[in-house]
């Protein structure tokens, strides 16, 4: 839950983690894209009006802490100390899946992310579910491995879809290889991009790689708008999450030769079936 209302709070805030999402819930909550936040937020008010901390703090924390539950996930850094946020971050900054890959690059360049950041930031629907975009399959996760923190999701985006979980299509969901798995639209872009399809294809099974990755570039979204000499480094209270030793493999019935290969220069992934 912590990392669902940081991410999506990064989604709106220009991705400069204030914590408007809270201090401002009746405005923000008000936008489709926070549907759903209501709950997380109330609680995270409380917690934070509580212990006298900021917003854009008990955010950053919750997030770390609730990443840190999902085995083979990076232990994110917790730097605290940011001022309270001063206004509700405009309607219309989060990226939507129903976005073109180049719309969705240029916003996140805008916010000082680069095409492979994003692609990096995205490994975070490894751990993801859909509720609102049908919502008659609510929950359904975004790899089959929503557990863990792993690069399954990479690999499941790239390969030919074929079905939808439900009848659909909705807006933003796109076909998907299995029938247990939801494709967003904007993940099966960023898959397929010229900018972005070697990068996506590289972290297929190299789940170090990704790990590190997603720790570094989460560290830039904490600190974004922020000097990070005027936070406190309070890395140390994140729990270390357990790791994940599964190897990313083919779902029953894929192989090779159903991988949507967008980036030439590399191979398609050599990777054990299930
Ligand atoms: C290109 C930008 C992005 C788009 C268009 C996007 C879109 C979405 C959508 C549509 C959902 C499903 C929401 C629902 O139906 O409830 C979702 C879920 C999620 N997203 Fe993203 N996302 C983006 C970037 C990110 C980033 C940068 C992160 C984190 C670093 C992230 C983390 C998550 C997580 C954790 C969930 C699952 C929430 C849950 O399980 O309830 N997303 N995203
Ligand atoms: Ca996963």
């Amino acid at each position: 839950m912590g990392t669902h209302l940081s991410i999506s709070d990064t989604r709106v805030a220009k991705l400069s983690v204030d914590g408007s999402l809270v201090a401002f819930a009746d405005v923000e909550l008000a936008s489709p894209a926070n549907k759903g936040l209501r709950g997380i937020v109330n609680s995270l008010k409380r917690v934070a009006d509580a212990h006298n901390v900021s917003y854009g703090d008990i955010v950053q924390f919750a997030g770390a802490v609730g990443l840190s539950n999902c085995p083979g996930a990076p232990r994110l850094g917790f730097f605290a100390g940011r001022p309270a946020a001063t206004a509700p971050a405009p309607p219309g900054l989060f990226p939507a899946p129903t976005d073109t890959a180049q719309a969705l690059l240029s916003r996140m360049r805008d916010a000082g992310f680069s095409a492979e950041d994003t692609v990096v930031l995205l490994g975070a629907h490894s751990i993801g579910r859909q509720h609102t975009i049908d919502p008659a399959a609510n929950g359904t996760p975004l790899d089959s491995t929503p557990g863990a923190f792993d690069s399954q999701f990479y690999l499941e985006v790239l390969l030919k879809g074929t079905v939808y979980p439900r009848k659909a299509p909705h807006t933003g969901e796109a076909l998907s290889a299995t029938k247990d798995v939801f494709r967003l639209s904007s993940d099966a872009a960023i898959a397929r991009d010229p900018n972005t399809a070697c990068a996506w294809q590289s972290y297929i099974g190299d789940d170090d790689r990704m790990r590190e990755a997603f720790r570094k570039a989460m560290m830039k979204v904490a600190t974004l708008g922020h000097k990070i000499e005027d936070l406190v480094d309070c890395s140390h209270v994140i729990p270390v999450p357990p790791p994940w030793n599964k190897t990313v493999s083919y779902p029953a019935g894929f192989g090779p030769v159903k991988v949507e290969r967008s980036c030439r220069r590399l191979p398609p992934p050599k990777l054990p079936h299930t």
